[in-house]
């Protein structure tokens, strides 16, 4: 886990500023897509050389910061877990290319779009609590990406070595970095290829880190998914992508020593297999059940890979879910088919997949006494807006602004 450098533990917001900061973000919410336009419409007029570090096409861009604003906001009277997000946050800036001179031009402009679209709401102590929250933010995250300076570079070259298709659009990708590149299994990388040099789209290795520098994604083509059917339909060995640094909390070090359960809905299984793999390394004391669910029997890409390791495993048993198709003693979604066995209220809990499915298993589990503290997933996309702002304090935190 990354843990902040120390000494840059902000002063808090007071309650009263914190309470300033929510209720201005609550006034602008119902404007945020008008808002996050005219943001970024203000930043690239009047600092136009910050234009060249966003992509062409700016819509997923547009959610993220929503996403990042939002996080901070919810954190704003939590220091310690709003430094490790910002943190996080300005590490994985560095791969955009981001420089100290563009946070106080953000910080502006973001402060302009916010006092057109609050009107009269927008208060003197309102700004003053903005001013505040934002600086604080942007000062952690400059002191990371400085002190992350020093440790790592910002990106890695890759090199594709081998690509496999796998049918139903998905290919298994081998890259191998120029440079070791460091990380946990469970985590999960940003990769840009060539051919749209400002998208990076997030995808789990599935495999434990390897002594040869190389790591293996599962990528499925997507409708409109630039990257994805790049990667899938275009690349091929030889070809170079780029990846960020590693993030996410989904690792066997957040389990302790309980039995886990794992659900994995399609390309899903990528980070649950690299999670299986590292386990197989070690002295494995624990059993693990893992769930893998598709919509198809066909779909099932990695269930004999799955069935292969259970059979040199004594610990891991393997069961399928199989949704759109009838299957005698395979059908089912994956929340189904994980509330017929159990009980889970013993175990810790790791999902990967459709954020629908990702949600309801986890509902079960809870349903089930596991506490969310054990439930681990990587972070869902689901729409900024309908997120509630308070809950889920520990949830692992990724989203770049
Ligand atoms: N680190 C991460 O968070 C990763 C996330 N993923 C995500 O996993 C997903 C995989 O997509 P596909 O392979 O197309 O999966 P898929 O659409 O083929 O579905 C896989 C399984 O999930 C179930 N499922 C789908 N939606 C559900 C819902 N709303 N409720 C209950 N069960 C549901 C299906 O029945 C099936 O068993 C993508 O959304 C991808 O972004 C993939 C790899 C890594």
């Amino acid at each position: 886990m990354d843990h902040p450098a120390p000494g840059m533990a902000p002063t808090p917001l007071t309650d009263h500023e914190t309470a300033l900061v929510r209720a201005g973000l609550a006034v602008v919410e119902p404007y945020a897509a008008d808002l996050t336009v005219y943001f970024y419409t203000i930043l690239f007029a009047r600092y136009p050389q910050v234009r060249e570090l966003f992509p062409d096409d700016m819509d997923v861009q547009r959610d993220r910061l929503l996403r990042g604003l939002l996080r901070i906001v919810d954190l704003v009277d939590d220091p310690e877990n709003l430094v490790r997000f910002c943190t996080l946050l300005g590490r994985d800036h560095r791969k955009f290319g981001a420089l100290e001179a563009h946070y106080p031009a953000v910080g502006e402009c973001l402060l302009a779009s916010l006092a057109r679209y609050a009107g009269a709401a927008w208060t003197p102590d309102v700004e003053a609590a903005w001013t505040r929250a934002y600086t604080t933010a942007a000062r952690v995250m400059m002191l990371a990406a400085a002190d992350d300076t020093r440790l790592r570079p910002a990106t890695w070259a890759a090199q594709i070595v081998r690509h496999e298709h796998r049918g139903h659009g998905i290919a298994e990708i081998t890259v191998r970095t120029e440079t070791p590149y460091p990380y946990q299994a469970g985590q999960y990388v940003s990769m840009r290829t060539p051919w749209q040099r400002k998208a990076w789209r997030q995808y789990s290795p599935a495999n434990a880190p390897r002594a040869d520098s190389t790591l293996t994604f599962h990528i499925r083509a997507v409708p409109g998914g630039r990257v994805s059917n790049a990667l899938v339909h275009r690349a091929a060995p030889g070809d170079i992508v780029t990846l960020g640094p590693p993030q996410g909390d989904m690792t066997l070090a957040a389990a302790g020593d309980r039995d886990l359960v794992c659900v994995a809905g399609g390309t899903g299984l990528a980070p649950i297999r690299a999670l299986l793999e590292q386990a197989a390394l070690g002295d494995m004391r624990r059993y693990v059940d893992l769930f893998v669910g598709a919509r198809t029997a066909e779909e099932l890409y990695g269930l004999d890979d799955m069935l292969r390791m259970a059979q040199r495993q004594h610990w891991l048993s393997v069961r399928a879910a199989v949704s759109h198709q009838h299957i005698a003693g395979r059908e089912g979604t994956l929340p189904q088919v994980l509330r017929e066995f159990g009980p889970w209220g013993q175990h810790e809990a790791f999902l990967c997949g459709p954020p629908g499915m990702v949600t309801a298993a986890a509902r079960i589990l809870r349903n089930e006494g596991v506490p969310a503290a054990r439930i681990h997933h990587d972070p869902l996309s689901d729409p900024v807006l309908t997120t509630p702002l308070a809950p889920s304090r520990h949830e692992p935190e990724s989203e770049y602004l």
